[in-house]
């Protein structure tokens, strides 16, 4: 069992879903929450509760449609500006702006090009000048309509905009709705690195609308389904089991399990976030969703966020890596890495480098890492694991073990 530090869960007594932990691990609390949903029908509601931003996350069909409804009692001026991107709004802007129409709010938007470049300074830039533009106020709210990449832009927009303006998240990937629209990290990447530029500004609102994702391409739910996997490894080894049951059913686009599998992964990421809004926990806090994503990020940095790889592939990979890693240095069984490994085998989820029909330097890839925001006095901060559901942070680990193991895993020197 991991118990993740001082973790109590406030009660939200409206919510379908009550995470009051007491004196439960996460898992309990998880496992707890995940038999009570089954219970209710949709939408359901997922209280992310913080001391100063509190907000729902609500998980259903045909959202989109009805949305105006859900954020119209929310707004402070009853005016909107949608950023998304050019994908997305061809498929899903027409039923939001209705719904926006309908219930007389005001909206204006901005589409930029889809995919991890438009994570930029200058697209940024380029956001923010047109929003300015349009002589917003300090009550006009920001919708980000899209994955991962259109919310953490629009959230960085909303963040700096007047010096914050509140915002909403409508997920529209897989990748967004399990993860990147809880929980208010936002931010751009950086030529030195990935999203080294950013802040922490919560949502008002997600709403995450399961039919979006019925538009979605395999290669799109491979990537947010990394994100799941990684849930189920750092404390909750039921969501792995699941996931090693039902992996098959969410990859080939079945809305059941993709709805199920949402849910799960929302259940689990809140309870995190909860208990470490702004990852200052010093050992075992939000630190923990970074699993993977130190060899994840060195990747992407290293492509150079041009589309070759997405943000959830590196992960894939980064999962097998943290693993292989954590039973090198005799922390984590030799079975539970086979054991994920078949399991992201089996889904054909990239594990190792030869996936990506790119070479890389173990050293190139070192550098990136000593770039992570979560250096501190000159030391990389992992996140290894116990085993399957048992993460945990460390700043012990010799650069020279993780430089051996991606030289065995197939990187030149
Ligand atoms: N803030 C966080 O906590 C957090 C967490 C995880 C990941 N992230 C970030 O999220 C980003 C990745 O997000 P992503 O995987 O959603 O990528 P993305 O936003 O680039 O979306 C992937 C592609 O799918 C298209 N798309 C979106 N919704 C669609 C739909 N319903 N139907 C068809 N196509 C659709 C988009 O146009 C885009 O081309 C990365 O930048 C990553 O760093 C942030
Ligand atoms: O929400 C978090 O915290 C996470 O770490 C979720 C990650 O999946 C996500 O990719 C996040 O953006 C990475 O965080 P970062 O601080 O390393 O940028
Ligand atoms: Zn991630």
């Amino acid at each position: 069992m991991t118990r993740l530090v001082g973790v109590r869960y406030p009660v939200y007594a409206e919510a379908d879903i009550i995470i009051d932990c007491g004196d439960e691990t996460v898992e309990q609390g998880v496992q707890r929450v995940c038999e009570s949903l089954s219970e209710h029908t949709h939408p359901q509601k997922v209280h992310v509760a913080l001391a100063q931003h509190s907000y729902d996350v609500l998980i259903g069909s045909d959202l989109i449609s009805r949305a105006g409804a859900q954020i119209a009692p929310l707004l402070r001026q009853k005016r909107v500006v949608i950023i998304t991107d050019d994908t997305v709004a061809a498929l899903h802007l027409p039923r939001l702006l209705a719904s926006f129409a309908e219930t007389g709010i005001e909206t204006e938007v901005i589409s930029v090009i889809g995919g991890e470049e438009s994570k930029s300074l200058s697209c940024y830039g380029e956001v923010m000048t047109r929003l300015l533009s349009l002589g917003i106020e300090r009550g006009t709210t920001i919708v980000a309509l899209g994955g991962g990449v259109i919310g953490d832009l629009a959230g960085f927009v909303a963040a700096t905009a007047l010096r914050g303006i509140p915002f909403v998240q409508i997920p529209t990937t897989l990748l967004a709705q399990v993860d990147s629209s809880v929980g208010g990290k936002t931010g751009i990447n950086s030529p030195s690195g990935k999203n080294l530029i950013g802040a922490f500004h919560q949502p008002i609102i997600v709403l995450a609308d399961n039919s979006a994702l019925a538009t979605l391409p395999r290669r799109q739910r491979v990537a947010g389904y990394a994100e799941i996997v990684k849930s189920g490894l750092i404390a909750d080894p039921d969501l792995f089991a699941w996931c090693e049951d039902n992996g098959s059913d969410v990859l080939s686009g079945d809305p059941a399990a993709l709805a199920e599998a949402v849910r799960r992964a929302c259940v689990f990421k809140a309870a995190v976030v909860t208990a470490d809004e702004k990852e200052q926990a010093k050992q075992n806090g939000r630190a923990l969703l970074n699993l993977g994503h130190t060899f994840g990020h060195a990747i992407e940095a290293e492509l150079g966020y041009d589309g070759r790889i997405l943000h959830g592939e590196a992960v894939s990979i980064g999962l097998h890596l943290a693993m292989a890693l954590s039973v090198k240095l005799g922390h984590a069984p030799e079975e539970d890495l086979a054991r994920l490994d078949s399991h992201l085998r089996s889904l054909e989820m990239p594990t190792s480098f030869d996936w990506f029909k790119e070479s890389f330097s173990a050293q190139t890839l070192l550098d990136h890492m000593t770039r992570d925001k979560k250096m501190q006095n000159g030391r990389i901060s992992f996140v290894l694991l116990h085993g399957i559901g048992k993460a945990f942070t460390s700043r012990d680990v010799p650069m020279e073990s993780v430089r051996n193991l991606l030289i065995n895993e197939g990187c030149q020197p």
